[in-house]
């Protein structure tokens, strides 16, 4: 099954590749483009290193503008995975109200790509110190700053010692970041590049041996769990100079084992999560010493992707009060109820009309007006708000959660579904919703 429906729900390679009509505008790529075998539909020979590469340079220049060089002896980004990594850098930033203007980042480890920065800079116009140790590196990460006139946005800094992470590395001076991010170097040895899995597609990174950049890219004493641990050890000594700190991981483990870490790290707050691409997992973790930072709850994260996504569903019974059984009706019904949550509602794909047999609304919620509405209601006639209760209620939270309500016609029975798509209240907020609804619509548990 292809797992692309579970990337951020904001990726835009959530959708297959149209290798077609990429290599109708771009002849270098368009060489490497062949009719599948099994499939007889337009594709690359992923086991074909300068096919994956020229792939990622042609999505950076098509999706973003960007034009990159990328060293044959380098790693090849694989840009579904680094959108992943930065699109939940922005919901970061945005749950704890930092989506202004002038957010600066730090990447750690940036490859001759220099791929985070420039996307970084060129999607979201931030600021991006971008350091690495390999001099060649260094050098062609310049090469491309420049090349894409992203000079204002991106500096980068040669690391002159293996040991140093941050401490030691960043500019001295007051400058404080609103994130680092890093890609560490995943191996602990050379032979261990060797025994990576053969399979691959565009989704899955880091690649085989044959694509993997040099040595110096890919390994690190200790592998990704001693570099983590370190930029650890840093972040207690930079404490909120960095206000989130992050790290991609490779291995669940090794992201388990750093999360135990950091609960006794004295951080005041931590989470995790998955970024899926193709039959890939990846982990994210980040941890803060604001104080009054509060990252999205770990056991919100730690829930599996695939079931995050599963949709909960309600077959409609056909004697409902006030309203026809039918599609329109039934979904004109939920639009009020919603609007009257304060919801943002806005349907998708046709406009529905009376003989729809199926229709779908994306919603938003920025605030929580449905659980223990009646309770809240009730205590308010008889003990009513004080100015904090008030204000606490209408702060807003644009990541709160986000669905998809949808209704279609199976076998004359009327199918109700809700489907989480992202925010922070996960998937248990839909039960609460779905509760609601039939609260509303008289609908009884059986
Ligand atoms: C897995 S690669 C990631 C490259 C790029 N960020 C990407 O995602 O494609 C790890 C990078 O970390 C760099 N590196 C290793 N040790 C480092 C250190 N102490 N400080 C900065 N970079 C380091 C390597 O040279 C390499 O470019």
């Amino acid at each position: 099954m292809a797992m692309t429906k579970y990337m951020h729900p904001r990726n835009k390679y959530k959708n297959k590749l149209d290798f077609a009509s990429l290599a109708a505008s771009y002849p270098a790529f368009a060489e490497y483009v062949h009719t599948g075998p099994s499939s007889g539909k337009p594709t690359i020979d992923f086991s074909d290193k300068n096919a994956v590469r020229e792939l990622s340079r042609t999505l950076l220049a098509c999706d973003f503008g960007l034009k990159v060089t990328i060293p044959s002896d380098s790693l090849v980004p694989t840009i579904p995975l680094r959108l992943n990594y930065l699109l939940w850098l922005e919901d970061l930033l945005n749950w704890t109200e930092n989506c202004g203007e002038n957010v600066h980042g730090i990447d750690i480890g940036t490859g001759a790509s220099c791929v985070y920065p420039l996307l970084a800079a060129r999607k979201n116009g931030w600021r991006m110190t971008a350091t690495d140790i390999r001099e060649e590196s260094v050098k062609v990460a310049e090469e491309n700053v420049k090349g894409n006139n992203l000079e204002d946005l991106i500096s980068i800094v040669k690391v002159e010692d293996e040991q140093k992470i941050l401490v030691g590395v960043l500019p001295e001076g007051k400058t404080t970041y609103d994130f680092c991010m890093c890609n560490p170097p995943f191996f602990r040895s050379d032979s261990e590049t060797n025994s990576m899995s053969k399979s691959r597609t565009i989704l899955r990174d880091p690649p085989k041996n044959g694509f993997s950049g040099a040595k110096a890219e890919l390994v690190a004493p200790g592998g990704e769990l001693e570099f983590v641990r370190r930029i650890i050890a840093d972040s207690k000594l930079l404490l909120t100079k960095i206000r989130i700190y992050t790290s991609m991981v490779g291995h669940k483990n090794n992201a388990n084992e750093l999360v135990k870490e950091l609960q006794s790290s004295g951080a005041k707050s931590l989470t995790k999560t998955e970024f899926c691409q193709g039959n890939t997992t990846r982990w994210g973790i980040a941890w803060t010493f604001c104080p009054e930072i509060r990252l999205p709850p770990l056991q919100q994260q730690v829930v599996h992707n695939k079931k995050l996504f599963q949709p909960m569903e309600l077959t409609i019974p056909e004697e409902i009060e006030s309203i026809e059984y039918n599609v329109y009706c039934l979904m004109n019904r939920i639009r009020e109820i919603f609007v009257s949550l304060q919801f943002e509602v806005s349907e998708k794909g046709k406009a529905m009309s009376p003989g729809s047999k199926k229709a779908c609304f994306e919603v938003r919620a920025v605030r929580n007006t449905w659980s223990n509405r009646r309770r809240k209601r009730r205590q308010e006639q008889s003990e009513p708000k004080t100015k904090k209760q008030r204000v606490e209620e209408e702060e807003e939270d644009p990541n709160l959660l986000s669905f998809k309500a949808a209704a279609c016609v199976v076998e004359k029975k009327i199918v109700f579904k809700l489907t989480w798509t992202q925010g922070s209240l996960g998937r248990d907020a839909l039960h609460q919703i779905m509760q609601y609804l039939m609260n509303e619509l008289r609908i009884k548990n059986k």
